[in-house]
């Protein structure tokens, strides 16, 4: 569906040449969510840019829907731009304009009829939740409304493609939420491919298929995103991923578990995909004489099952907590032990 191929972007600026993107090679298919995630500065927003050629690169190519973009001229780019909506993070709406007439703009750049025009926005509006608000103002929506009026008229000419540039980064969590449903709800209706730009594992971890790691205008890492919870590589990715697995007060709580469980060993147990904990920690206790005790731990819900940390105490005879130990290795399940009385 997407592919850009050997892409660079090189700005001039007083200071000299900055390498924004460097040498990036992709490819997204049609119908994923696909996200980059990185720092700020590693080149996320000029890369998604040049997607939909906001941001000419330097050398290389962006194919969309076997067009190449880079090469076409401006009539037939701003067709080919019209199968590709964008969403921002500060929502980039018309703030004179209401709701309906917000996303009925590109309807009209477009040439589409007034009837049409109008019956569309309806439909828009329904798909993005926004019923009853058609004749707001910007000024008077929350931010996640702004958000959804922001995903309608992205979605206003039908695009195949929809970019997300840190589209919820300015929300709170739980509005965060709400849009990254959307995204999703959207993504199975339509059978769009979003390709989205963030700083936060969380909404990788939500609804990404795909995820690519970015770094000093470089993709470091890339792969499904269970495989890449599973197993990450670079140092960064550990990082990424640490964010949403290890719970905050780990370091901090660790001397405290020592104290409170002075005989015992504490493991770090790190679950990935299907493999549930509930059913490992009930045939510890059935299978050997420990005793068993959870003592903190962070389960998260990915697109494909759940990953997460668990911190356990074992106490009981050094054997039987080795032969634990062991059959606990024996599952898809990795072990640290952390601790030893
Ligand atoms: N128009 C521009 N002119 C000059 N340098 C630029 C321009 N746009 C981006 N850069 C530089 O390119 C590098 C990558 O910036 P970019 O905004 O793509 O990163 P990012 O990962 O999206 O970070 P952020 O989330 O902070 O925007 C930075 O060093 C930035 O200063």
């Amino acid at each position: 569906m997407i592919s850009l191929k050997d892409i660079r972007k090189v700005f001039k600026t007083k200071d000299g040449l900055v390498t924004a993107v460097d040498r990036v090679d992709l490819k997204i298919e049609e119908g994923e969510i696909f996200g980059v995630i990185g720092y700020s500065g590693a080149g996320k927003s000029t890369l998604i840019r040049m997607l939909n050629l906001l941001e000419r690169p330097t050398e290389g190519s962006v194919i969309v829907d076997n067009q190449v973009l880079s090469s076409l001229k401006s009539k037939s780019l701003r067709k080919a731009r019209q199968e590709i909506g964008m969403i921002f993070q500060h929502f980039n709406l018309l703030w004179s304009r209401t709701v309906r007439e917000n996303i009925s703009f590109p309807l009209e750049i477009a040439g589409v009829a007034n009837a049409e025009r109008k019956q569309r926005v309806e439909e828009l509006i329904k798909l993005v939740g926004l019923e009853g608000r058609g004749d707001s103002y910007p000024s008077q929506l929350s931010g996640g409304q702004k958000q959804r009026v922001g995903i309608a008229r992205a979605l206003a000419n039908n695009p195949k493609v929809l970019l997300c540039d840190e589209a919820t980064s300015a929300l709170d969590p739980k509005t965060t939420d709400s849009i990254l449903d959307l995204l999703v709800d959207i993504n199975e209706k339509l059978g769009l491919t979003i390709i989205l730009i963030t700083h936060e594992m969380h909404v990788i971890r939500k609804i990404c298929h795909q995820v690519a790691v970015m770094e000093a205008g470089r993709i470091v890492e890339q792969g499904p995103v269970l495989e890449v919870f599973r197993n990450p590589k670079q140092q960064m990715t550990k990082e990424f991923v640490k964010q949403i697995t290890e719970p905050e007060e780990t370091t901090e709580a660790f001397s405290q578990m020592l104290a409170e469980h002075p005989n015992g060993r504490i493991l770090q147990l790190t679950f990935v995909g299907e493999e549930a904990e509930r059913p490992l920690i009930t045939q510890l206790i059935r299978t050997f004489e420990i005793e068993v005790n959870i003592v903190q731990g962070k389960i998260t819900k990915i697109h494909e099952g759940s990953y997460g940390t668990l911190f356990i105490a074992l106490n009981g005879e050094n054997d039987e907590i080795d032969k634990a130990i062991s059959f606990i290795k024996s599952k898809r399940v990795e072990v640290e032990v952390i601790a030893h009385d």
